[in-house]
């Protein structure tokens, strides 16, 4: 699980009950995954299809710093399926955990697309493979 994004709890992002609001939440994990995928499938074009049983464990408060892991568990022909993980770095407890998240490529139509993807691929390998084929 990678946790690249972390989020710093505002008096914007509470709830009347001053404790992180779910939607926001919600809002930046959709983004997160959103670009998990689309670097993951190389391309800008993937809607969110499915997000499954969503588990509330704990909160966050204001002033608290979160962060928002995800890792790639599925790549069919077209979708990629994803886990989530939010993590509140002060308490270290667990916040959220959402076991699928499913994201579809699609093309200029909105039609699911092949994306020919079948692993976690990493920036790093792959400037290395082009600059290999470079030279
Ligand atoms: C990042 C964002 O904010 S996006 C905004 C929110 N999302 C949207 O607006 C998307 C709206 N939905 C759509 O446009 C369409 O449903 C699409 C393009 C995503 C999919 O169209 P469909 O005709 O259902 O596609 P199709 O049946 O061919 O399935 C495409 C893939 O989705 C998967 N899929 C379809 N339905 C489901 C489902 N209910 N649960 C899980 N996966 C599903 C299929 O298994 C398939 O994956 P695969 O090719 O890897 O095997």
């Amino acid at each position: 699980m990678n946790y690249h994004t972390r989020k710093w709890i505002k008096p914007e992002d509470l709830n009347p009950n001053h404790t992180l609001f779910g939607g926001r939440l919600l809002q930046w994990i959709d983004e997160e995954a959103a670009l998990y995928a689309i670097v993951q499938l190389e391309t800008p074009r993937c809607v969110t299809k499915y997000i499954s049983e969503i588990n509330f464990i704990s909160s966050a408060k204001q002033g608290d710093i979160i962060e928002i892991g995800i890792e790639a568990i599925d790549f069919g022909n077209t979708s990629i399926t994803l886990r989530c993980e939010v993590r509140n770095m002060m308490t270290r407890q667990t916040i959220i955990t959402i076991d699928k998240i499913i994201f579809v490529g699609v093309n200029m139509e909105g039609k699911p697309t092949k994306h020919g993807k079948t692993k976690i691929e990493f920036i790093a390998d792959r400037l290395k493979n082009q600059d290999e084929d470079q030279y």
